[in-house]
């Protein structure tokens, strides 16, 4: 068992005095903080499992070196202020930095909170020595890392009320595991998770996709069509990609969202919505905002809570962990033994995976449909210099696979080309998007 680091920055003599006589402070490794320097300098050069910080109308100097760090998406924080104004502290916790108690403090709370996270840290693993899949796993996701378990803890909270959440991280990373998960641990899970992506609406039809239409309504509407409202309802709706909306159609969103009602086409009738709302971007939202791209009031609306998806470059040994993972997820479904040989291992530690967790997914597909008994690194053709090479090495899968795989592998690397746009990649494979999403949520429920 690990014992966790506790970081400690309180002036008042009084409440430090509670802390450091309470028994649960006490089984931390407790670091206090000293007056020579900011305490945020202080844990970027000592970082520790969680920090407990008495706010004292610090300056924006002293919060910027922890917004600009991975400290924020690692550690766990709990501040306690006397309840003035701080628009930095309330950026932290837009961040998902923790809790924040206000005077007068409910001590027993407090050590209740202390003692939720000793468990919690002094239960993490060390980086496992997978041989089969040894990573933890939270819902649907998998991963051990600190970020992922940050990541758990975070999505455990918030399931279970009804904000609507905003999921922030690149392409590829597990933004619809994360919302999927999300509904899982929900009181909604018994009813259904709905997903579109915004990007591929056409905006003749998007009122009619959203809020469904009557027969009649328009020509070609030929029956009664239930939008993703009525669908999803009682249940959750997942709007993925909502920065590739048009503004212009943002704004049918925002309405539904600020009056709960929607009204299908062709119809007077207004509809109560029951449904909750968990929206995903790969682009920065305040940059997205700045650029046009996401209304400003339609952010707000979304993001009553933002969730943080870490990229894999910041999971540390669950990049070798999911490698493990996949392939023995994929060994187990067709009865095989492959295995991936150390220098295949090493490869996969120092790739940088622009695509995150689908691309390292798609490697260990295409290596495994390459491979015999061995994986070998050129099996997992993530030589991205050299391209042909790589092109050939494709050319070059063996006679003998089943069209099923050579499906899955074209489908898999033609996304992976283009960074995970399922648009661009269903118009070069000439297919739609709709028969896209169907094979890849396919592939989903088989692989896992
Ligand atoms: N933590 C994880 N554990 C297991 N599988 C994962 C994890 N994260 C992502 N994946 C897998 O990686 C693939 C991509 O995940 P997902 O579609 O959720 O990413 P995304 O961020 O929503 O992608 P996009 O930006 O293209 O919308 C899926 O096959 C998913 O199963």
């Amino acid at each position: 068992m690990t014992q966790p680091r506790l970081f400690l920055h309180v002036q008042d003599p009084e409440l430090s005095a509670q802390l450091m006589q309470s028994e649960i402070v006490r089984r931390f490794v407790v670091v206090r903080s000293s007056n020579t320097t900011p305490w945020s300098e202080q844990l970027l050069q000592q970082p520790c499992d969680l920090a407990f910080i008495q706010v004292d109308h610090e300056s924006e100097a002293d919060y910027q070196p922890l917004i600009s760090s991975h400290l924020l998406a690692e550690m766990d924080f709990i501040f306690v202020s006397d309840g003035s104004a701080e628009p930095m502290l309330d950026e932290l916790m837009r961040s998902g930095a923790g809790y924040h108690f206000r005077q007068p403090l409910d001590m027993s709370c407090i050590l209740e909170t202390l003692q939720d996270f000793y468990q919690q840290l002094s239960n993490i693993r060390q980086p496992a020595d997978t041989k089969a899949s040894m990573l933890d796993q939270f819902g649907l996701l998998v991963g051990s890392s600190r970020v992922m378990l940050k990541l758990y803890r975070t999505l455990r909270k918030v399931a279970v009320t009804d904000a609507n959440v905003l999921v922030i991280g690149e392409s590829g990373s597990g933004k619809e595991l994360v919302a999927n998960t999300l509904h899982l641990a929900s009181y909604r899970a018994e009813q259904r998770f709905v997903a579109i992506n915004c990007g591929a609406l056409s905006p003749e039809l998007v009122d009619s996709e959203l809020f469904g239409h009557r027969k009649g309504a328009f020509t070609g509407a030929l029956r009664d069509h239930q939008g993703v409202f009525t669908q999803a309802q009682g249940g959750t709706l997942f709007l993925d990609e909502i920065t590739e909306m048009p503004t212009e159609q943002q704004v049918k969103l925002l309405r539904v969202l600020e009056s709960g009602e929607f009204r299908p086409v062709g119809t007077d009738k207004t509809h109560q919505a029951d449904v909750r709302v968990i929206a995903a971007t790969n682009r920065d939202p305040q940059q997205a905002i700045a650029e046009g791209l996401l209304r400003e009031d339609l952010y707000f609306r979304l993001a009553q809570f933002p969730v943080h998806v870490p990229p894999l470059r910041d999971r540390g040994s669950d990049i070798s962990g999911l490698a493990q993972h996949f392939l023995a997820y994929r060994n187990a479904q067709e009865q095989q033994e492959k295995l991936l040989t150390e220098e295949a291992m090493q490869l996969i530690a120092s790739h940088n995976w622009p695509g995150n967790v689908r691309e390292l997914k798609h490697a260990i597909e295409r290596a495994y449909i390459l491979s015999d008994k061995q994986i070998l690194p050129e099996h997992l053709l993530l030589n991205t210099e050299d391209t042909e090479a790589d092109a050939q090495c494709l050319a070059e899968v063996p006679c003998g696979v089943p069209l099923d795989d050579l499906e899955k592998a074209a489908i898999l690397n033609t996304l992976e080309q283009n960074a995970g746009n399922k648009t661009d990649t269903a118009q070069q494979l000439g297919i739609s998007v709709k028969t896209l999403y169907n094979k890849l949520e396919k592939y989903q429920q088989t692989d896992q």
